[in-house]
């Protein structure tokens, strides 16, 4: 459970807790893709300690929920790792449901989701990740943010992974869920914040 940078040439260790496998698959694919691969160990605070420890995600700005994730895991765990948050931000209604989504898409579904934008003028939103690392439970955890634009659309492509069939990518036609791997990792939200969590970590 430590990052570990043994020296410029050997690779980078990380404990990422999160408790949603797709975004632990897409991180380690993202992650193993550059020259200096970062290897990640996954630790399910949700589900797997859930009877011992209570992990909740508080209310708040993305950087708020991002934060009090990342420093709780690191007090949980006694050591170094990364969280990441979600939000999905509809321009209509100034952000939200922003890291509310995963309960909106739990309740309402895409439909609700498209639903919600009858009426506004522009169906315009944006995927926010926010990656936060933390160096240990005393620490400040630091956050790296990534986004990429698009619109909510009616759910085209495998329902895979969250609301990837109804956010369709600016400029590119085509939805997250009808993307390739490769194609989504290669835009998304997540790979721009991972992006710039892995020139910090080669920075250090
Ligand atoms: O279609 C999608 N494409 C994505 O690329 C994506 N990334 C996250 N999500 C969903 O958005 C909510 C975020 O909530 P969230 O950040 O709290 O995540 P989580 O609670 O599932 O895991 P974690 O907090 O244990 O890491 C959850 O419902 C996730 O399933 C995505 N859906
Ligand atoms: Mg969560």
């Amino acid at each position: 459970m430590k990052v570990q940078k043994q020296n410029k040439h050997l690779s980078i260790n990380l404990v990422f807790v999160t408790g949603n496998a797709n975004k632990l698959r897409e991180v380690q694919y993202i992650l193993s893709q550059g020259q200096r691969p970062i290897q990640i160990d996954s630790h399910d605070l949700d589900s797997k300690l859930a009877f011992i420890f209570h992990f909740p995600e508080i209310q708040g700005t993305t950087q708020e929920v991002a934060r009090a994730k990342c420093q709780r895991a690191a007090e949980l765990l006694g050591g170094p790792c990364i969280t990441e948050d979600t939000a999905l931000c509809f321009k209509a209604l100034n952000g939200l449901p922003g890291p509310y989504i995963k309960y909106f898409m739990k309740s309402i579904g895409h439909d609700g989701l498209n639903s919600m934008l009858d009426g506004f003028p522009t169906k315009e939103a944006w995927a926010l990740c926010t990656f936060a690392y933390s160096s240990g439970p005393d620490a400040e955890p630091i956050l790296f943010e990534g986004r990429t634009e698009g619109m909510i659309v009616p759910a085209r492509g495998p329902a895979t992974f969250g609301w990837d069939p109804v956010f369709q990518a600016e400029d590119t036609g085509k939805t997250y869920a009808e993307m390739t791997n490769e194609e989504k990792n290669f835009i998304s939200h997540r790979y721009r914040a991972l992006d710039k969590l892995r020139n910090y970590l080669e920075s250090l």
